[in-house]
């Protein structure tokens, strides 16, 4: 029987999947694999029962992987899942820009006693009037999960696109539509662009990215959309150049001090994931990867170990490893378990940076002893029978 904790609401369509062999429970500590959204990760003590963290959606600033890792917590995100969510209210944002349909609104319910509205609704109507976003140049910074469904539909709304993404995967350049120009250099897209979103992940790298001076470079009534992290754009600088008239308007999922109440600020409650369907396909695709890793230790989407995949077990006996990728680790493994008289039938060795991960399929059932054994080795963070 394994134990789960829940650290935000998870959907429960995610959850009814773990079945008969799962426990949610409330105390973090019992848990062997934590479900989490956005609740912030980074300075919670992580208990020692605990094997592995799914992050229903896609951002994983919020999880200290570097740590987890050390700890030989596995940590998923669920690539995609919620892409067409974040997707659709960017369409949204770059309509709510274009026009002061938000004001309008705001002032109709501010006449809501006023008998006469209608007419005059038609006087008032050119103050909330704006430009259509078809034929206008759209600059798509980070051509991922979301960048790429942003850019296919933009095309579709007629938008010229222009997308820039030095990391792209083969999957997603495969899916971009033909007519979107490929940029090499972000400074072409600053320059030109007439709509800039940016959907990069929330790294070292990219912490800041919109910075002041790519601000200064960005044409005269500019609007910039983030709807992936607040800390990637140096709002203070945004806040300036919106109070210059420099940037039109300033779309953000991302609600905070230096921006709230700010003129020409629109801003959502990090709304982009909130829909019943991403919800729904997070939950399922976390619930997913962590029961193929708690029941055969195998690891599709993680974001501090390798990928690893060995299918169900067929042998008498699976024990998994994470471990420091640092030479002789496999030589040690295999010794111990031939010293023991274990029989190997299938071994699966796998790095990522720092971090490693083996797989070991044995025709005899693994004894705790040998688990200790190798869980000594020096550089061994976990080693766990799964089978
Ligand atoms: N507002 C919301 O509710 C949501 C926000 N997000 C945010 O959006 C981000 C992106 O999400 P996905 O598209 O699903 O992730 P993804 O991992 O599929 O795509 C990210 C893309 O950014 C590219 N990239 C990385 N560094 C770059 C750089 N310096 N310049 C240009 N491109 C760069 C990568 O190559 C990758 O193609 C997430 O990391 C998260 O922070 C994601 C989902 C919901
Ligand atoms: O779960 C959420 O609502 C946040 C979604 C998000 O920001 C992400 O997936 O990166």
């Amino acid at each position: 029987m394994f134990q789960y904790h829940c650290l935000n609401p998870i959907a429960s369509v995610g959850l009814d999947g773990f079945g008969d062999n799962y426990r949610q429970t409330d105390d973090f500590k019992e848990a062997d694999a934590v479900l989490v959204r956005s609740a912030k990760m980074l300075d919670m003590e992580l208990p020692g029962k605990l094997l592995a963290v799914g992050r229903a959606g896609a951002g994983v600033n919020n999880i200290p992987l570097d740590r987890c890792a050390d700890q030989g917590i596995v940590v998923f995100n669920t690539p995609g899942a919620n892409s067409n969510g974040v997707k659709e209210l960017v369409l949204a944002g770059m309509l709510l820009a274009s026009r002061d349909i938000v004001g309008g609104i705001e002032w109709v319910n501010s006449q809501k006693d006023n008998p006469d509205v209608g007419k005059l609704a038609e006087k008032q109507k050119k103050q909330f009037a704006g430009s259509e976003i078809s034929g206008k140049k759209l600059g798509i910074i980070g051509l991922g999960a979301i960048g790429q469904k942003v850019a296919n539909a933009a095309t579709h709304l007629g938008m010229d696109v222009y997308g820039y993404d030095p990391f792209i995967s083969v999957d997603a350049a495969w899916n971009l539509s033909r007519t979107i120009h490929h940029i090499q250099d972000v400074n072409d897209i600053y320059r030109n662009c007439d709509f800039i979103t940016i959907h990069v992940p929330l790294t070292d790298g990219t912490r800041g990215m919109i910075s002041r001076e790519a601000i200064q470079m960005m044409k005269d009534g500019v609007v910039v959309l983030n709807y992936a992290r607040d800390v990637l754009v140096d709002e203070e600088a945004m806040v300036e150049a919106l109070n210059a008239g420099k940037v039109k308007r300033y779309m953000t999922d991302f609600a905070n001090p230096t921006v709230a109440g700010v003129k020409n600020v629109i801003i959502t409650p990090h709304l982009g994931a909130s829909t019943r369907e991403s919800e729904d396909n997070c939950a399922v695709a976390a619930v997913k990867e962590l029961k193929n890793f708690l029941e055969n230790g195998n690891i599709k989407n993680s974001v501090n170990y390798p990928a690893c995949d060995m299918g169900v077990c067929t042998s008498a006996s699976r024990i998994t490893i994470c471990h420091k990728n640092v030479p002789d680790m496999i030589r040690q493994f295999t010794r111990i378990l031939s010293d023991a008289g274990v029989n190997i039938t299938d071994l699966t060795n796998k790095s990522r940076g720092s971090y490693a991960y083996t797989m070991i399929d044995m025709e005899t059932r693994a004894s705790e002893q040998i688990i200790t054994k190798i869980a000594s080795v020096e550089g061994v963070l976990r080693a766990r029978i799964v089978k």
